[in-house]
């Protein structure tokens, strides 16, 4: 049977969609294709190759079935996991943890909730049940539209439930399964009573491909065997694969006098043992949930079972060690942050502002070599400058060796927060990143603003050079907060910079949708021209050597600023005349 699906072949692997697939040569796939249990024949095959699951194949599939894989270049279909969980209202665990453990490994997540607990860090204090009727029109509602790679399941509190759901994967053979026999919640209540043990082991567990009880429910699904050292888990892991899941992650989190996290995966044929330190915190609610979905997510997008584990192993504890100080409740067990950033944003600055055009208007740029001349630190002369009046500052540093760029960087953002001064970096995406900074410079010859966005995010200002109005325009599209217009004036700071002249400002500040800072050869003496060529979009000017090739920053940086203050003053003047 094999052998007479090879000729298609090919039309079914988009349908597969797993990386390693794309691999394997279609030759030895035909060998690899194993009719899965439990299914009708000539309906759906798991492929395994070096022993293992690395993809599954519905034989029926025609090239239709498989066109939504592909990405037609304008679409792209995303790895989707349908969770069948229970509400948190704390927001720990349950249907809460699964959406945010899949958003933050960058996989979609539907929700069929089949419970909703009033929870918090304390524990559970009430639980109401969705009816099945209701449970059965959620999953009726998303498999009927959407195409689902993974289902997870956590809290199935009915046996009734239970069944709602054999049925709709009955409909949808090829969907994986990932099993997580909640049954107990982290504060000790019970999520599904013993009723529904014999239906999780006679009809649940023989459809899914991997299994995640904790030492608790693995005892509770073995009749109550004592689970209390590696080697048992070892056992447990063989007896629950036993009861058909195609692999078992028995988790040791709770193993009595265990330095290390253990958990033993049995895929039927190898055990693999996966170690890691013990992370020291209460904040462990929701990591049963968090792991099982992370391990669905990256089933979802491709990954054979022992990668997935892993990688769910390792998010899960980069989440325990970075939340181990958070404080969320007042209840004996906290819940993790998904997204590595609450304590991040809190420490950082306790406050984002989103960007203030009025920013600009003493804009000091640095430059590494004006401050070896002069024998001072960047860290100082940033200081200074802002002491001075600067309003945003950009590190310029082309010649300095990255290390010592990141070093500085970081000096410079604990001096530019303590003032609430912006910092940008010149050029340097992945500076800006190691340091945390604002955000980024890039000129037409850098990285393209419109990928800066997407690598920094919403939140960090991003300026680009430009010399004219198309530049400004693709600037504005491309997703920039200001532009930098320049040389007005000829410079020595940058070699062969074309000069625009304060004709070529004022036509990019007239079309322009960004505000606008002007740059190049701007000091003392011409700073308040610049300033009054009357565009109301022209907020400042950016100065390297007015400020920087100077003995005094500090003084040259004030006598600038009071210039500007004096231009803005005569402009509001004109505009009331
Ligand atoms: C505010 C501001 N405007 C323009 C520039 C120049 O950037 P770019 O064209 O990328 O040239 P380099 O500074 O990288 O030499 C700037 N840095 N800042
Ligand atoms: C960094 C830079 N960019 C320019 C541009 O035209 O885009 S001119 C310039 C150097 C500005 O230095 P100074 O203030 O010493 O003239
Ligand atoms: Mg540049």
């Amino acid at each position: 049977m094999a052998s007479s699906l090879s000729a298609s072949l090919s039309s079914h692997v988009c349908l597969a969609r797993k990386e390693s697939f794309s691999r394997v040569p279609v030759k030895a796939l035909s060998r690899c294709l194993v009719p899965r249990k439990g299914l009708p024949e000539k309906r759906c095959f798991r492929i395994l190759y070096n022993r293992k699951i690395i993809g599954a194949v519905d034989s029926m599939a025609t090239r239709e079935d498989a066109t939504p894989a592909i990405n037609d270049g304008s679409k792209i279909r995303v790895p989707h996991v349908l969770t069948v969980a229970g509400s948190d209202s704390g927001g720990g665990a349950g249907i809460q943890a699964d959406l945010k453990a899949c958003a933050a490994r960058g996989v979609y997540c539907s929700t069929v909730i089949t419970a909703v607990t009033a929870q918090n860090t304390v524990g559970v204090q009430g639980v109401s049940l969705v009816s099945e009727e209701f449970v059965a029109e959620q999953l009726k509602s998303v498999l009927s539209d959407m195409h689902v790679d993974v289902v997870k399941t956590g809290m199935l509190p009915s046996v009734g439930i239970v069944k709602v759901l054999l049925h709709s994967l009955n409909e949808f053979p090829n969907l994986a399964l990932v099993v997580d026999p909640v049954m107990v919640s982290t504060s000790g209540d019970v999520l599904a009573g013993p009723s529904i043990i014999d239906v999780f082991r006679e009809e649940l567990l023989p459809r899914a491909d991997i299994l995640t009880p904790n030492l608790c429910e693995a005892s509770t699904l073995l009749g109550g065997k004592q689970i209390k050292t590696v080697g048992d888990m070892y056992q447990a892991a063989k007896l629950l694969h036993d009861m058909g899941p195609r692999n078992v992650l028995v988790k040791g989190g709770d193993l009595p006098d265990s330095f290390d996290a253990v958990d033993v995966l049995f895929d039927g044929e190898e055990f693999y043992e996966l170690r890691a330190a013990r992370v020291k915190t209460c904040n462990t609610h929701g990591t049963g949930c968090t792991l099982a979905s992370c391990i669905a997510a990256e089933l979802a997008k491709g990954s054979p079972i022992l990668s997935a584990v892993k990688v769910a192993k390792r998010f899960v504890e980069a989440t325990l060690d970075y939340s181990k100080e958070i404080v969320v409740g007042n209840g004996p067990q906290g819940p993790l942050d998904h997204f590595l950033r609450i304590k991040k944003d809190i420490q950082v600055s306790g406050k984002h502002w989103a960007f203030d055009p009025k920013s600009l208007v003493l804009y000091a740029v640095t430059d590494s070599g004006m401050n070896r001349n002069w024998g001072r630190s960047i860290m100082v002369a940033v200081k200074d400058a802002i002491e001075g009046g600067a309003t945003i500052v950009q590190l310029r540093e082309k010649d300095a060796e990255t290390g010592d760029f990141i070093e500085a960087a970081k000096s410079c953002m604990e001096v530019c927060r303590s003032y609430g001064v912006p910092l940008l970096i010149n050029d340097r995406v992945d500076v800006a990143l190691a340091c945390d900074a604002d955000g980024v410079h890039v000129g037409q010859s850098d990285m393209p603003a419109r990928l800066v966005r997407t690598i920094l995010g919403p939140d960090k200002i991003i300026g680009v050079s430009c010399k004219t109005p198309d530049q400004a325009h693709r600037a504005w599209v491309d997703g920039a907060d200001y532009i930098g217009c320049g040389g007005v004036y000829p410079t020595n700071t940058k070699e062969n910079n074309r000069t625009i002249g304060l004709d070529g400002l004022k036509a990019i500040c007239l079309t322009s949708k960004l505000p606008v800072v002007a740059i190049g050869g701007i000091g003392l003496l011409n700073a308040g021209t610049v300033m009054g060529i009357g565009a109301p979009n022209l907020e400042g000017v950016a100065v390297v050597s007015a400020i920087f090739d100077r003995e005094c920053i500090l003084e040259e940086a004030r006598k600038l600023r009071l210039v500007l203050e004096e231009a803005k003053h005569q402009s509001l003047v004109r505009e009331s005349a």
